[in-house]
């Protein structure tokens, strides 16, 4: 059998080899991967069961998220050794392992709601090349979903694009992961800030301030707000990162074109937003299998998955409020957790 060398990489790693670019990258192939049927089309393709739950009564469970990726380049194209040649092409057999426990952040001492660990396997051998501390991984991917989401199905209806303004309703680990990640790879003019404890929103607040000379601008209004209705007001994206168990978000809180990112709600979903958003507003989701499982009770027009929209199988609406229900699949931790392996390996061989 093959020598192989095993690793686990911890936060402290992970955090140095963060480019967020890469990571939209990945993850908009990761939902290419699941809408394509055809595996000789060149695209990405993938092969993920929908993802099983151990329910702890109540209190939590356990889900378990395999998934194979073919054909995925962890490098953008433009960041390539020969930016002239074709991305090199590789494969991801991984497995992430996560539990979700709501009561966690108010124990003493706090604990996180979410805590896992993703495997990552050889994909020849099928030998465990690495564990990848996926609490930070799963901030990442969660926000870089949203990011491309709200890329596909939104931006592409907008004409200026300059005057954007982000809302961010819950300012937890979700909710800060998605303020930075839109404010690293997008313009906005402000970005709204709502917590149910205001002061964690306020803390939020003073470490955007200081990344966003850093973002792609840096004289961004940053603002923090006293309710869910003042925080939408006029924005054109929002991201929803609670684990309300009811609505927070109303139709009349929204600008007429307005796109929403409801990611929050563990393991319910779709209750941080209001019915008479969803009588209206058109769905994407990330997969079908997961959706016809966990949004079964869900009451609306699901249009189809984002990854049907990157590949023009489905069209996105030239107006009207969209939603991007996510929901997190195993293929979005594959890909992180193999692009974030390559890099570290990359430095490992290089004598970093
Ligand atoms: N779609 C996906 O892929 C993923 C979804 N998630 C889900 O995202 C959600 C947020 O996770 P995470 O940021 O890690 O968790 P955190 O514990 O860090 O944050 C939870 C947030 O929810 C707020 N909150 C909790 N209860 C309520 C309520 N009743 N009304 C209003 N706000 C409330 C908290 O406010 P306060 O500070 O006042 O307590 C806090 O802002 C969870 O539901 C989680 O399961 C997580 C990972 C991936
Ligand atoms: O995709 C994930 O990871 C999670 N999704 C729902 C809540 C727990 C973590």
């Amino acid at each position: 059998m093959a020598s192989h060398r095993f690793v686990h990489l911890v936060e402290s790693e992970l955090i140095k080899l963060t480019n967020w670019k890469e990571i939209n990258h990945v993850l908009e192939q990761a939902f290419v991967s699941v809408s394509n049927k055809d595996k000789s089309s060149g695209q990405p393709y993938s092969s993920q069961p929908a993802r099983s739950f151990v329910h702890v009564g109540d209190a939590g469970a356990l889900l378990c998220m395999p998934a194979f990726l073919g054909n995925i380049s962890v490098k953008s194209d433009s960041s390539q050794s020969n930016p002239a040649g074709p991305a090199a092409r590789t494969s991801s057999l991984a497995c992430k392992l996560i539990t979700s426990f709501k009561d966690n952040p108010s124990r003493n001492p706090s604990l996180p709601d979410i805590i896992g660990n993703i495997f990552l396997f050889d994909e020849t051998t099928g030998q465990l090349q690495a564990t990848l501390e996926a609490n930070y991984l799963t901030g990442l991917r969660t926000a870089a979903a949203s990011i491309v989401a709200t890329e596909q199905v939104f931006l592409p209806r907008i004409a200026d694009k300059s005057k954007l303004v982000l809302g961010i309703i819950g300012t937890g680990v979700q909710g800060e992961f998605h303020a930075m990640g839109f404010m690293k790879t997008h313009k906005f003019v402000q970005v709204k800030l709502w917590n149910r404890t205001k002061a964690r929103s306020e803390q939020l607040k003073t470490k955007l301030t200081q990344l966003a000379p850093n973002s792609c601008n840096p004289d961004v209004n940053i603002s923090v707000h006293d309710s869910p209705e003042e925080c939408c007001t006029n924005c054109d994206i929002i991201v929803t990162a609670t684990s309300s168990s009811v609505p927070i978000v109303f139709k009349r809180f929204l600008k007429q074109n307005v796109h929403i990112n409801a990611i929050g709600s563990g393991l319910q979903h779709h209750t941080e937003l209001a019915q008479d958003i969803y009588d209206e507003c058109s769905v994407f989701i990330d997969y079908w299998n997961g959706a016809k499982a966990e949004l079964a009770t869900l009451k609306s027009t699901i249009v189809g998955e984002v990854g049907e929209v990157v590949l023009k199988q489905k069209v996105v609406p030239s107006s009207g409020i969209t939603v991007f229900q996510s929901l997190g699949m195993a293929v979005e931790d594959a890909a992180i957790g193999k692009l974030f392996y390559s890099k570290y390996m990359e430095q490992l061989n290089k004598g970093h």
